[in-house]
């Protein structure tokens, strides 16, 4: 053989050698090898990337913690959990004893001003949460919800299109219209026009087609040597819906920013602007950045639960017949419906939307936080060692049976007062595992906005419209894949318009 051939087949010999040492240490010596879960994924992150890559990552998670209980090492360095005390534990710290966001995942590209989900640091992110307070303020709230109002009357009259034509409506396609155009407004100062255009704006659409490449992002971290050839083997499509998309978000928020407070609608940036200060010191690229954020964080994840509360109801004839009832019985005219009346006149409907919430929470997986260096920190009863990624996975904690009675089947009386009666089918559910919205000081800022517009959408809704899945779509929510966030299919419905008794 040639020295040079020599060489290469020493390197690579060499390196499978310490691939096999590794993952035999992974296996028999690392810290984590006391925790449950399967020897193949202790010994090398291959298998967890391969699902993660198709899109299977939490359907093979959930079928992890069926087998293995309320924990599981489902990675040579992960643990997830599903118990309600390590959602505490995990998200809900302050301070010293806080559990930090996994730098793995969370990361700004080189050069990248922070933003508010990606800023790994404490300071950066109080600054910018500080920044947002006041756009998610309840009196900020009060003035949107003219502007939800907007959208969701265009929604309505779109889809009393669908009702006279007899047409299938893609309900999963008409509340994304709804969410992000709202949003756009809101956080770009221009909506995506998606309602009145009976499509998606490009920059939504490059969104939903990217989002299988978010894997391949997590994958190259850990592979720099891909991450190198990424400018090579990216498809020429890609890389032009990426620059159209940066094109369009950065002259649309120069031109919002260029406005400052001198405009007549309170949209997110009026408030931060105005209330920008030396406190905050928030520049103008990292507010850029955060409002992309916000479109991604505030729109899909509202239309995900309508899509799947629309679903649920559509599939419980019981539960539709009793919300249907209580949306009608409770005004007089569709132009009571407001956040108060819905809030105060609709404990059922927010019992179907917090089931909703059980049974196909926005965000499905676990979300990443790191262990810190050097320091054991207790996880419910479980002692982790420093440098874990550690998460609690929300569907697998949801559906399972160790947290709920007939944890698969979709019952909003487990959220209606009567549930803890001693002969309450609901009585032991430990409900306090559900949090869609994370826990602590990183929870979702949007939490009340979100409440607001699935109160309205849903009401307006129901009010207008009876629902029948179409026999395509009965199995819509089974098998789904998910890419940090769902990929949801086409839902179809058939609406009709309500006959007035
Ligand atoms: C049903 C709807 C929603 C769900 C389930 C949801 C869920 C979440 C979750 C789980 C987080 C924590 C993320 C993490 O730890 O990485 C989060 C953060 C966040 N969400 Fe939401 N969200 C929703 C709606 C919204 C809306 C309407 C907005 C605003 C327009 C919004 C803006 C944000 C922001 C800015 C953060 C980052 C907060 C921080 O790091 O301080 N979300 N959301």
């Amino acid at each position: 053989m040639a020295p040079t051939g020599l060489i290469i087949a020493s390197l690579v010999g060499a390196w499978f050698m310490y691939q096999i040492g590794y993952m035999i240490y992974n296996v028999y010596f690392h810290p984590l090898r006391k925790f449950p879960g399967p020897k193949l994924r202790a010994a090398s992150q291959l298998i967890p990337f391969y699902h993660m890559l198709r899109g299977n990552m939490d359907i093979e998670m959930r079928k992890l913690h069926a087998q293995y209980g309320e924990v599981v090492r489902h990675k040579p360095d992960g643990v997830s959990f599903i118990t309600a005390q390590a959602f505490k534990d995990v998200y809900g710290q302050y301070g010293s004893n806080s559990v930090p966001k996994d730098h793995h995942l969370y990361q700004n590209q080189d050069g990248e001003a922070a933003d508010i989900v990606t800023a790994i640091n404490d300071e950066d992110h109080s600054r910018l949460r500080r920044a947002l307070a006041h756009a998610f303020s309840e009196k900020a709230l009060r003035e949107q919800e003219g502007y939800i109002k907007e959208y969701i009357d265009l929604l309505i009259e779109k889809l009393k299109g669908f009702a006279a034509s007899g047409k299938a409506a893609d309900l999963v396609a008409w509340y994304n219209f709804t969410t992000f155009d709202l949003i756009g407004d809101l956080a770009f100062g221009k909506s995506f026009g998606c309602l009145a255009n009976n499509q998606y704006h490009s920059f939504v659409g490059f969104i939903f087609d990217s989002l299988p490449a978010f894997p391949w992002m997590v994958v190259m971290r850990e592979y720099p040597v891909i991450q190198m050839m990424l400018p090579f083997i990216m498809p020429k499509s890609a890389k032009e819906g990426s620059n159209n998309v940066n094109k369009y978000s950065n002259s649309t928020l120069d031109a919002r920013l260029q406005r400052g407070v001198n405009q007549e609608r309170r949209d997110f940036f009026w408030y931060v602007l105005r209330g920008k200060d030396e406190k905050t010191k928030v520049s103008d690229e990292e507010l850029k950045h955060t409002a992309k954020t916000l479109i991604f964080a505030g729109s899909e994840t509202t239309a995900t639960l309508l899509s799947g509360v629309t679903y649920w109801l559509c599939r419980t004839p019981d539960a539709m017949k009793k919300v249907t009832e209580e949306v009608r019985a409770a005004f007089q005219a569709e132009d009571e419906i407001n956040v108060i009346n819905a809030t105060n006149r609709l404990p059922y409907l927010l019992a179907c939307i917090d089931e909703g919430f059980r049974m196909y929470p926005p965000v499905p997986g676990g979300l990443p936080r790191r262990t810190k260096k050097g320091k054991t920190t207790m996880i419910d009863r479980w002692e982790v060692p420093g440098d874990t990624n550690v998460s609690v996975h929300q569907t697998a904690a949801y559906w399972s049976p160790l947290n709920f009675n007939r944890a698969d089947e979709y019952h909003p009386e487990r959220f209606q007062p009567g549930w803890d009666a001693p002969d309450s089918p609901w009585k032991d559910d430990n409900k306090a595992v559900i949090n869609p919205f994370s826990l602590g000081p990183r929870n979702c800022v949007g939490k009340n906005l979100a409440y607001a517009e699935m109160r309205l959408v849903l009401a307006r809704m129901l009010w207008n419209f009876d629902m029948e899945l179409l026999p395509e779509s009965k199995g819509w929510v089974y098998g789904q894949k998910a890419y940090g966030l769902w990929h949801k299919p086409t839902m179809n419905v058939k609406l009709s318009l309500r006959k007035r008794g």
